[in-house]
């Protein structure tokens, strides 16, 4: 293995971003299924060998590409998606413990658009893991312009990071049916209790959901046409079905698959989550000015 080295896998919006980030300090490696004409780009059996890989990969993607994949040999993995497997309701920490020791994994969030990270704007990022020497392994790696934090609560920043995208696709439908500020700021905020409700079942912690994982992330997702989630939601909001929404964004919008996920897991463990439900019967053909009304009736 190749001791100290750092590639990310996957070369969409986010892992390039990564990479422009990591590369200040040192060399830092990117592979993707296809070749990309990117500075260090290698095969995936180089970066494969590196003792540091950064996992840009959709949500979806993560347990069949870590199948066909990859062998464990002591990499330190740090899981930049954001989402929940929609055929199981998996987590993406359970799917990587499947291969990797939980010791081995951290998980980066926060609110991030990979557009501004890679104009080196400055941003603050949070690093959970259930081992601060992952921590403390990767924040070095991180250039000046961003500041990382450590937590150890692994699951609240996954709920976070994935829930936050189904909340931007509520946001984006509210925006699109111009009902206005306080309707968008009222959804939002409900938002954010939904969330913190669902994650506490599984053992997150309040003061993930409080800060950048949680608030900081929904408030720039939930409030931006930067967004490719919110953008769905506009779409949605504007009548434009999700398979024309989809091909024209030609980037992932993990919120879609995760509302199905998160939809899963609320009948499962019967944990009321409105706003998640009526985002995923919206999805499946629901007009949201009928949403809306039920929200505002429930
Ligand atoms: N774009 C952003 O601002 C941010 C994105 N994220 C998360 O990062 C993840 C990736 O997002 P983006 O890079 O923005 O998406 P993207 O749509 O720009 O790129 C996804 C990349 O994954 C690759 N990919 C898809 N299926 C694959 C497979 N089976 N095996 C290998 N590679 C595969 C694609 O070729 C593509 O290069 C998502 O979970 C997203 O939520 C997190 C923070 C910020
Ligand atoms: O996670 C993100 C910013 O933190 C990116 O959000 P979108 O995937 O909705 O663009």
């Amino acid at each position: 293995m190749k001791m100290g080295a750092i590639a990310v896998i996957g070369a969409g919006k986010w892992g390039q971003a990564l990479h422009f980030a990591l590369s200040f300090n040192q060399e830092c490696y990117i592979t993707s299924r296809t070749k990309k004409n990117i500075k260090n780009f290698v095969d995936l059996d180089f970066a494969l060998d590196c003792e540091y890989l950064v996992i840009a990969i959709p949500a979806q993607e993560i347990r069949a590409w870590l199948k066909q994949n990859f062998k464990f040999k002591g990499q330190k993995i740090l899981v930049a998606s954001k989402g929940i497997e929609a055929d199981t309701g998996a987590f993406l920490n359970d799917i990587y413990s499947s291969f990797i020791p939980d010791e081995n994994i951290g998980f980066i969030s926060g609110p991030s658009f990979a557009a501004e990270v890679i104009k080196a704007l400055p941003c603050a990022l949070v690093i959970n893991s259930v081992s601060k020497n992952i921590y403390e392994e990767y924040s070095k790696f991180f250039p000046n312009f961003i500041k990382t934090y450590y937590s150890s609560d692994v699951i609240g920043a996954e709920v976070a990071g994935a829930y936050k995208n189904v909340l931007a696709i509520a946001s984006g439908i509210c925006e699109g049916l111009e009902l206005g500020k306080n309707a968008q700021a009222s959804l939002i905020a409900r938002g954010l209790v939904e969330m913190y409700r669902f994650g506490k079942h599984f053992g997150a912690k309040e003061s993930s959901f409080l800060g950048l994982s949680g608030a900081g992330d929904l408030f720039l997702t939930a409030n931006s046409t930067m967004s490719r989630n919110y953008r769905v939601g506009l779409g949605l909001a504007k009548n434009r079905t999700l398979k024309d929404i989809l091909d024209d964004l030609g980037e992932v919008a993990e919120g879609v698959k995760t509302a199905f996920a998160i939809d899963k897991l609320s009948i499962q463990y019967d944990i009321y989550l409105p706003i998640a439900k009526e985002v995923k019967l919206i999805l499946e053909g629901k007009n949201p000015k009928d949403s809306l009304k039920d929200l505002l009736n429930k």
